[in-house]
C-alpha cells in the first residue's frame, strides 16, 4: 500500500504589501475596471445617447444613489469608535440632506426634473429595470454581510468618480443642452465630496489591512464594487439597445 508523504503543513504567510504598493493596487483596480470605461459611458461623453436612453438611466442609477445612505448606515453600525462613526455618518447627511429639500438625493430629483421626468416617477421606482436591481442590492448586502474593512475598501471607486463627474459635467453641458445646468449641482457636488470621502476611506483601508490576506480582500472588494456599477450600466445599454437599430 502507498505510504506517499501528505504535506499537512500550511502554506507559507505571505508578506503584506507595502502602504505604497498596496495603494497602488487599489488604484490599479479603478484604472482599469472602473465604469468611465463602459461602453454605455463612452457613448454617454460622445453626446451619442437620446432623450430616452438618457432619462433611462437617470431612472435606474436614482435606484443606486437612494441606496447609497442606507449601505452608510450599514457600515456606520459596524465603525468601532465616536470618531469614525461620525466621519460616516456626514455621507449620510450627504445624501439625505440635514433637512428636507436638502441633500444629494433631492439634487438628483432635480436632475431628474431638468430632464423631463417628474420626482414621483423616481420616488415610485417603478420604471427600475431586474438587472439594476440585483446590482444594488448586491452592494447593500455586501456592505451588510462583510467585514467593516471590504465595505470600506468597497466604497474606493470614488477615487476615481470625480474624474467623471468633471467629464459628465463637460459632456452635459456640450452635447445635451436640452437639460437645464441646475439640473447638474448634483455632479457639481460630488466633486469634492468623492475627494474628500475617498481620501477618508483610503486612509482607513491602508490603516486597518495588517496582512496580505486583508489587503487581498480589500483589492476583492473593490473589484466586486466595480462589478457592481459596470453590470448597472449593462442592464442600462440592454434596454436601449432596440431603440438604437
Ligand atoms: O455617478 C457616478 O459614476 C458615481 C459613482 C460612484 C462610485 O464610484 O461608486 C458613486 C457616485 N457616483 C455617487 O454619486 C456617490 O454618491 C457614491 C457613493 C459611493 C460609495 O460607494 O460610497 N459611490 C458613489
Amino acid at each position: 500500500m502507498s505510504t506517499a508523504a501528505v504535506n499537512t503543513s500550511p502554506a507559507p504567510v505571505e508578506e503584506p504589501w507595502s502602504p505604497a504598493e498596496f495603494e497602488a493596487r487599489l488604484r490599479a483596480v479603478g484604472e482599469q475596471r472602473y465604469h468611465h470605461l463602459h461602453p454605455f459611458n463612452i457613448r454617454m461623453h460622445g453626446g451619442d445617447l437620446g432623450p430616452e436612453e438618457l432619462r433611462r438611466w437617470i431612472v435606474n442609477r436614482f435606484h443606486y444613489q437612494r441606496h447609497i445612505p442606507v449601505k452608510d448606515a450599514l457600515i456606520t453600525a459596524k465603525l468601532p469608535t465616536s470618531e469614525l462613526r461620525r466621519m460616516w455618518l456626514r455621507r449620510i447627511q450627504d445624501h439625505d440632506g440635514a433637512r428636507s429639500g436638502e441633500g444629494g438625493i433631492e439634487r438628483w430629483l432635480r436632475l431628474g426634473e431638468a430632464a423631463g421626468l417628474d420626482r414621483e416617477t423616481l420616488l415610485s421606482g417603478d420604471s427600475v429595470l431586474p438587472g439594476v436591481r440585483l446590482a444594488v442590492d448586491g452592494y447593500v448586502n455586501f456592505c451588510r454581510l462583510r467585514p467593516v474593512l471590504e465595505a470600506v475598501a468597497a466604497s474606493l471607486t470614488e477615487l476615481s468618480a470625480p474624474d467623471l463627474m468633471r467629464i459628465r459635467i463637460d459632456a452635459f453641458e456640450r452635447h445635451y443642452p436640452w437639460i437645464d445646468a441646475d439640473g447638474l449641482a448634483y455632479f457639481r457636488t460630488r466633486v469634492s465630496q468623492g475627494r474628500r470621502d475617498s481620501r477618508e476611506a483610503l486612509d482607513l483601508v491602508l490603516r486597518w489591512a495588517g496582512t496580505r490576506d486583508d489587503q487581498e480582500r480589500a483589492v476583492a472588494a473593490l473589484r466586486f464594487k466595480c462589478d457592481v456599477l459596470w453590470s448597472l450600466l449593462d442592464t442600462v445599454d440592454a434596454a436601449g439597445r432596440g431603440e438604437r437599430q
